[in-house]
């Protein structure tokens, strides 16, 4: 690959400057023509629709000066008509209806993406444009038949990689990699389960997938939705203006908390035990059944009276009515439903047998009459799942007949509430209630599916949330992101296998990425000196990074580990990029206060809420996954392993915090750091 082209004067950079200036005014020529469109219609409801479609679109064809339209361009061999195509961000195209830049997510741009020497693709040529603030700086051209041409790494990439990072996390549309690319463009109904080490670009991918989906399956997926499924709000903040950067503003993004905490109140937390329990997938099982035991078999007939004749339905009668009810896969509410017009159906086949001639109208009118409507809620009643969890948790006989063969005594002991609150208004439900909450309003009433979901750091669902999450793609399909070794849930999951399982989604196809984007190599093999102890099989992923970043492990003393942590800082917010100072989450306001005695602007990152734009951020231990800063400080490594319920969990904290850093990781410690990180590795 020849050196890029950087001069103003090279005729070459000034022709493709030219087609960029050429594809703005088109672009600009596009949004007014949308603009002009006059809404006009004898339904008022149809040309509400047309405006709102229009502003979107307007508001989709807005040019961000700061960003080109286009990042690169491939000539295509004769066979395919000589073409070329420059790949952007959208589709512009001329009055005339020619393409001036084709959408990243088009079919013939796969070969931006995937073409090689070894597979050409019929590219000829694939150049890389460089970009500075949505002007052309640089050209790189890859001449892929040419067999004398050397191939080189490309720097517009390995620039890309090495920017630093600041603000929340941006597109890789320009750089995405062929092994990344092949599961972008997965069709809409497999679920792809990705596997990755940190910095792997697993919610790079996930995201670039949603964005590919929704293009390629536009009119379903628009219609059923889009969801994106994270641990926390800060994630959710980190990575939430990625897909409104490619120009997909109506995908929703949650946690499983706002997923499933709709409508309750989550006030208590469970300690781990009693939490990892209540997502045991047995859990489903036992709802189901407390469900069915709500349905009591009657000992008394059913009795309409109609006129001068009252018609008796017998209780056995009934009970292979409730029993043929039971074995149809439907929910209780749909069941519940449907009985009284099969009482009604019992009574008109009396009628008949007397020598009546009922008609439809009769056994409706019987299916609403009182005694049937009384009789059949009485025996199928109305639900609320708030009222039966209530009772699993306050009963502990209600419990046991449920649970009985499914769960041990002591399993059951552990669930009641130990003073139970008088009603399900009043409980303290915790997040793993939530869940259940969820799994018994779906025991009820079937939850809606989306189109697609994509579930990042999947790792640390339990089985009953993983349920959740299928719920809302039983009839679309799912990208399920995560690190076995980031597990960091007590119920943290042992095999992707099990989670697809649990997912509904058992045919799921799982696929690893190796290659690392984001941590430098210093950083991920001192973090990777964990790894044997608690994720034994699985690797460190290969870094990428020309850098090989810059690691500091400082001993302190212990009354001046703020100020100490508080001066590294400092130093390290006068270079450009962002810092992020990770703790132990007991010490966030001691971090803060450092920080502010030392007069450094800073944000402090949470579970429910986020604040991305500082440079510098105090980062709880246990809110930094999926994250990543620039430069990175883990202050005192061993209260943030000891904080966590066991060992191995302590290291998975300590191993996600360590793989954060973009470019540099400080470690200060008062306290011995935890023993694997002293193990000796190739760089010492
Ligand atoms: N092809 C690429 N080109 C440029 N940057 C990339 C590419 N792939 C990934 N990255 C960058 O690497 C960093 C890590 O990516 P990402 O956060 O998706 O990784 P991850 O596997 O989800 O990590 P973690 O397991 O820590 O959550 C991000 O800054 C992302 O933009």
């Amino acid at each position: 690959m020849p050196a890029p082209s950087d001069t103003h004067l090279d005729p070459e950079l000034l022709a493709e400057q030219g087609h960029l200036d050429r594809a703005r005014t088109e672009l600009a020529a596009m949004r007014e023509r949308t603009l002009a469109v006059d809404v006009q219609g004898s339904d008022p409801i149809a040309a509400e629709h047309l405006a709102r479609t229009l502003w979107q679109r307007a508001r989709s064809l807005e040019d961000d000066p700061a960003t080109a339209l286009f990042f690169g361009r491939i000539d295509l061999d004769a066979e395919h008509d000589g073409e070329r195509w420059y790949v952007g961000r959208r589709h512009v195209t001329d009055d005339a209806g020619d393409p001036l830049v084709i959408d990243w997510r088009a079919p013939v741009s796969t070969a931006f993406y995937r073409a090689s020497r070894t597979e050409p693709m019929g590219v000829t040529l694939r150049r890389r444009f460089g970009l500075d603030r949505g002007r052309i700086t640089a050209l790189e051209d890859e001449h892929l038949t040419d067999r004398t041409e050397q191939q080189a790494s490309s720097q517009i990439l390995a620039r890309e990689i090495e920017r630093p990072r600041v603000g929340p996390m941006r597109d890789i549309v320009a750089t995405i990699q062929p092994e990344q690319d092949l599961l972008v463009r997965v069709d809409d109904s497999t679920t792809v389960c990705i596997q990755g080490a940190p910095g792997t670009g697993k919610t790079a991918v996930g995201l670039h997938r949603a964005a590919w989906l929704l293009y390629a399956y536009r009119d379903r997926l628009t219609r059923q939705g889009v969801l994106v499924i994270g641990p926390n709000a800060s994630f959710l903040e980190h990575i939430g203006a990625v897909l409104p950067a490619l120009g997909e503003v109506q995908v929703r993004h949650t946690t499983i908390e706002g997923l499933v905490g709709e409508g309750v109140r989550i006030r208590a937390t469970d300690p781990p035990g009693r939490a990892t329990l209540k997502g045991d997938a047995r859990l489903a099982d036992v709802l189901r059944r407390a469900v069915r035991a709500t349905v009591q078999d009657p000992d008394e007939p059913l009795v309409v009276p109609r006129g001068a004749r009252r018609w008796r339905i017998p209780a056995y009668e009934v009970r292979e009515i409730l029993d043929e009810l039971r074995t149809r896969d439907v929910r209780h509410d749909a069941a519940r439903q449907m009985l009284p017009q099969r009482l009604a159906h019992a009574v008109l086949v009396q009628m008949e047998a007397a020598g009546d001639s009922p008609d439809d109208r009769v056994q409706d009118a019987v299916a609403r009459s009182t005694p049937v409507t009384r009789y059949a809620d009485a025996v199928w009643p109305r639900l609320d799942p708030a009222a039966v969890l209530h009772r699993l948790w306050s009963d502990p006989a209600a419990l046991e007949s449920a649970a009985d063969g499914i769960l041990a005594p002591a399993e059951q002991a552990d669930l009641v509430w130990d003073q139970a609150p008088r009603t399900p208004g009043s409980a303290r439900w915790t997040l793993a209630d939530a869940v259940l909450l969820d799994e018994l309003a779906d025991l009820l009433t079937r939850t809606p599916s989306l189109g697609h979901v994509m579930l990042d750091e999947a790792q640390d669902l339990s089985p009953m949330q993983l349920r959740a999450v299928g719920r809302r793609c039983s009839t679309g399909a799912a990208t399920v992101l995560g690190d076995i070794a980031q597990g960091t849930t007590p119920w943290a999951t042992g095999s992707w296998a099990e989670s697809l399982r649990h997912l509904g989604k058992p045919d799921g196809e799982v696929t690893e990425l190796h290659r690392g984007f984001r941590v430098p190599a210093a950083v991920i093999e001192y973090a990777a000196r964990l790894l044997p102890v608690m994720a034994p099989g699985l690797a460190a992923p290969q870094s990428v990074r020309d850098n090989v970043g810059e690691l500091d492990i400082v001993a302190v003393q212990a009354d001046s580990l703020w100020t100490e942590t508080a001066d590294r800082v400092a130093g390290l917010a006068r270079r450009p990029g962002s810092v992020g100072v990770v703790v132990p989450d007991a010490g966030v306001t001691a971090a803060s206060a450092a920080l502010t005695d030392a007069g450094i602007e800073h944000g402090t990152l949470g579970a429910d809420h986020g604040d991305v734009e500082h440079q510098v951020h105090v980062v709880p231990a246990t809110v930094a996954k999926g994250l990543e800063f620039d430069r990175v400080v883990v202050v005192e490594p061993a209260a943030i392993a000891d904080a966590e319920p066991d060992e191995r969990t302590g290291l998975r904290r300590l191993y996600v915090v360590l793989t954060r850093a973009v470019s540099g990781l400080s470690v200060i410690h008062a306290r011995p750091l935890p023993g694997p990180l002293t193990a000796p590795t190739p760089l010492d």
